[in-house]
């Protein structure tokens, strides 16, 4: 390592935007960051769509963010793979599919088939259900059991019912499939540890346990205030007899990303079990980092060969600091989706501060989350810290425009902070979103009616910021984006950037502009 030590700064949910109603990072008091986007030389990047490895036009999230920031170059992200897989004809006629198919004609079983029904495209797009329909009725297979999660999260609040009435016209224009029961992603895509939640996600999925009934999907929703908490409701039919899974039934999980969703198959895996319902086969859409061995449709796309492994291989020690939210993005995801921690790899998991809704203390544990940052960076053996502030996004997601202001204003404060002591040990500060979020609290529906409140991503640049101990800043290279990020920070800390990350260092980008060397 021939450059010099330094802190890499992910600031969740920090997009740009024009200041306008709902931009929380416009409204909210935050001198340090509007000095760092303000200045002239302050970068923004890209994290959303083809620059990260999405379909166009998709917001940008944290799992990809972080992943494309380590591997160095974009991803094909697993929506991008399935929805290649479904334009292309190739899900329709999946081998596993078909046969999975036929032998449940053959045997008079059931599929279900459990997602998140959206297109937030986030966790799942409803927009992959019909060609798993048309696979199904292309088997001639007539049972298919369709077990819908409500959202709410990653499209706005209230949009359940429109989402369950396009399922149902889905269904019948296509000629297969029902609604089997509705549950709120709060329940069935928990990853707090709430046990309770994801056993009843489990129990609705697959005894027809519910805490209500309904007659169709529609009225599973109409009525409730938060998609999000829908309680385990079973569609019935009029006899009042919910649909179980039977021993011998195929359970398809929709959502194409993991971490919300694997709980819950590691769940019924567990209940199959102990239920003595051995011969239940579980699939999945993408891959899934769970404990039962649950085969994919689409497989995962290579993240190995970036950071980490260049930090590994030149011996340089690396800090991962985050509170639990964002804590498997700063090692995980930031290491290729990899869970081995390399050699002179440390983790710091910061506690949470308080208990209760977060829009209730938004700064969560920020200040001891800055203390362990300048602690590490200043214990003199330590190459790297990689650190995720969580507060713009976390807190952003409840849609809280107000305490997202007051997130923004910890960040800003912590962030200051970290880049002072900085200054004074001689570190490098690159900062930089992972997405957009806190800066746009408003979405305007279609049908013209007044803004809403609306806690998802965006797909807004990002602002990136290199703070150096002299004061230098970059001049702003057009058009660069995240990916970005890995090459930059191994060009900091003089490590050599393999191969493999494509993605230009932010300096290569400068220096064609003739304004680069002298930073370091
Ligand atoms: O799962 C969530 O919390 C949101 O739907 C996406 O947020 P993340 O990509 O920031 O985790
Ligand atoms: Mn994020
Ligand atoms: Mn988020």
């Amino acid at each position: 390592m021939d450059g010099s030590p330094g802190i890499l700064l992910i600031l969740d949910g920090w997009g740009h935007a024009p200041a306008a109603p709902g931009n929380a990072l416009a409204a909210a008091a935050s001198p340090f960051l509007d000095a760092l986007v303000g200045d002239p030389a302050g970068l923004l990047l890209e994290a959303s769509g083809g620059a990260v490895g999405l379909p166009e036009g998709v917001v940008g999230n944290s799992e990809i963010g972080h992943m494309v920031m380590g591997a160095g170059r974009p991803l094909e992200y697993d929506s991008l793979l399935v929805q290649r897989q479904a334009e292309s004809g190739a899900l329709r006629t999946h081998p596993v599919l078909r046969d999975v198919c036929g032998r449940l004609v053959r045997e008079g079983g059931t599929l279900h088939l459990v997602g998140l029904c959206s297109d937030g495209r986030i966790h799942a797009d409803i927009g992959h259900l019909p060609e798993v329909l048309r696979a199904v009725r292309a088997a001639g297979l007539e049972r298919c059991a369709i077990h819908a999660i409500t959202d709410g999260r990653d499209v706005p609040e209230g949009t359940s019912g429109r989402y369950l009435s396009a399922l149902t016209t889905m269904t019948e224009e296509i000629g297969v499939g029902f609604v089997a029961g509705v549950i709120g992603r709060d329940y069935a895509m928990d990853k707090s540890g709430r046990d309770d939640l994801t056993a009843k996600a489990s129990r609705l999925l697959l005894d027809g346990a519910a805490e209500r009934t309904a007659p169709d999907a529609e009225s599973a929703v109409r009525g409730h205030d938060h998609d999000g908490s829908v309680p385990p409701t079973a569609v019935t039919d009029p006899a009042g007899t919910p649909t179980t899974v039977r021993d011998g039934d195929v359970i398809l999980f929709m959502n194409f990303r993991s971490d919300r969703t694997a709980p819950l198959v590691d769940r019924v895996a567990d209940d199959l079990a102990s239920d003595g319902r051995t011969r239940v086969r579980l699939l999945s859409l993408g891959r899934y980092d769970t404990r039962a061995e649950v085969p994919a449709l689409v497989p995962r796309a290579d993240a190995s060969g970036g950071v980490a492994d260049a930090l590994e291989e030149a011996g340089v020690r690396s800090l991962r600091i985050a509170e639990r939210e964002k804590f498997d993005h700063v090692t995980f995801f930031f290491n290729g989706r990899d869970a081995r921690r390399r050699t002179g790899e440390e983790h710091v998991l910061v506690p949470p501060a308080a208990d209760g809704p977060v829009q209730d203390h938004p700064e969560m544990n920020i200040d001891a989350l800055g203390r362990a940052v300048v602690e590490g960076a200043g214990r003199g053996d330590v190459g790297l810290v990689v650190a995720n502030l969580a507060n713009m996004d976390v807190v952003g997601h409840t849609g809280s425009y107000e305490a997202t202001c007051r997130a923004v204003t910890a960040v800003d404060r912590v962030a200051a902070r970290i880049c002072a002591a900085a200054r004074d040990s001689g570190h490098w500060v690159l900062l930089v979103g992972d997405h957009g979020n806190a800066e746009q609290m408003l979405t305007s529906p279609e049908d013209g009616s007044a803004p809403r409140p609306y806690g998802g991503h965006t797909r807004n640049p990002v602002p990136c910021a290199l703070v150096t101990a002299d004061g230098a800043r970059p001049a702003a290279p057009a058009g660069a984006a995240i990916p970005s990020i890995g090459p930059t920070v191994l060009h900091l800390l003089g490590v050599p950037v393999p191969a493999g990350m494509s993605a230009p260092s932010l300096f290569t980008l400068r220096s064609r502009q003739g304004a680069l060397d002298d930073l370091r």
